[in-house]
């Protein structure tokens, strides 16, 4: 496993690969989990090479957010991604045989400043999928994932990318994405790593400890209560949500709900009554208040499909 920091030696490496190879990109910001790990093994099982990428992409971060204090854990990333090596039984073709760790300055030759208005240079925009949901809380968000992205497919030359079904958002945007701009990559999802509990894996459950921990969980309860309502025969979307959201008020002011929402997958428009036969994504998006001294607001999504 080789970790390149510069475009034009990972490039050098791409263009040795033998005629055949098969290349899979698991595209991160570190701080890896059993999620990332699950991506990675997903790519190994279906690729002759698979290719890590680690970068903190500032223009996904708004001013206000936590990319300063976002973890950092490079080694730690790597020694797991080497542990899943090791793991890998023979008849699994793949391994991660590339980490791609770019330098901000690399990434963003004209640098990135975090104040849309003052940024210089290329950016792209899935419109209007990026304004919805997390883009309504987060509307830069989008913009800085498709801009990086987009630089980091046209570096690593994917057969393959896979994303983590958490973001789900995410996925319905790059769908979009490589279609647009024609790429000629598939696209894989791969199903959501949670803890015993039922909280999705995610880089950022770091922040939360003891009790912030304990009421994470409500965002999962809640989407699992609206779930089992549209199982035991309830189609009403306003019902469903009404559901979710009483889930979270129970668990009083150490979480606030920014939305639930129920959309169809393509355009991610909102259903009213979820049709047989069609499936829907039932997502959310819930603040852990800060409780301590020096705590931040910890922003979480999750989602369930319907189906
Ligand atoms: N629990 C999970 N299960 C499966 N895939 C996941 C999980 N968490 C993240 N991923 C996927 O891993 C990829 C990289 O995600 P990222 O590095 O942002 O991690 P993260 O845990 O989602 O971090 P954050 O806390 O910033 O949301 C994305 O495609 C994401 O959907
Ligand atoms: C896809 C991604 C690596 C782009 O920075 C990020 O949004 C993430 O980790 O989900
Ligand atoms: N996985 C999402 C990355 C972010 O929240 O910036």
């Amino acid at each position: 496993m080789q970790t390149y920091h510069a475009v034009s030696t990972y490039r050098a490496w791409r263009h040795s690969l033998p005629p055949g190879s098969t290349v899979g990109v698991v595209p991160t910001m570190g701080a890896l989990h059993a999620g990332h790990i699950s991506l990675a093994r997903a790519a190994a099982t279906e690729n002759t090479h698979v290719v890590v990428t680690i970068f903190l992409n500032p223009a996904q971060f708004a001013p206000t957010e936590d990319l300063a204090s976002y973890p950092k854990t490079l080694e730690k990333d790597l020694e797991k991604l080497e542990e899943l090596n090791a793991s890998l039984v023979d008849k699994v073709p793949g391994r991660v045989a590339a980490v791609f760790v770019p330098t901000v300055a690399e990434m963003y030759p004209a640098g990135i400043p975090l104040v849309r208005d003052q940024q210089v240079g290329t950016f792209v925009e899935v419109i209007p999928l990026s304004a919805k949901l997390e883009g309504g809380t987060r509307p830069h968000f989008f913009r800085g994932v498709a801009t990086v992205c987009t630089k980091l497919f046209n570096i690593t030359q994917p057969n393959t990318v896979y994303f983590g079904q958490k973001d789900v958002q995410q996925t319905v945007i790059i769908r979009r994405l490589l279609t647009d701009l024609h790429f000629d990559i598939k696209l894989r999802v791969i199903a959501t790593e949670r803890e015993e509990d039922g909280l999705a894996m995610s880089s950022r459950n770091v922040y939360l400890n003891g009790k912030r921990r304990e009421v994470a969980i409500t965002i999962y309860r809640a989407l699992k209560a609206a779930e089992e309502l549209y199982e035991s025969g309830e189609k009403r979307a306003e019902v469903l949500l009404q559901r979710a959201r009483e889930v979270v008020e129970s668990a009083g002011d150490a979480v606030k709900l920014d939305y639930v929402s129920l959309n169809e997958p393509q355009l991610l428009e909102e259903v009213e009554v979820v049709e047989k036969g069609k499936e829907v994504i039932l997502s959310a998006a819930m603040w852990v208040m800060p409780k301590g001294e020096g705590e931040g607001t910890v922003r979480l999504i999750d989602n369930l499909i319907l189906s």
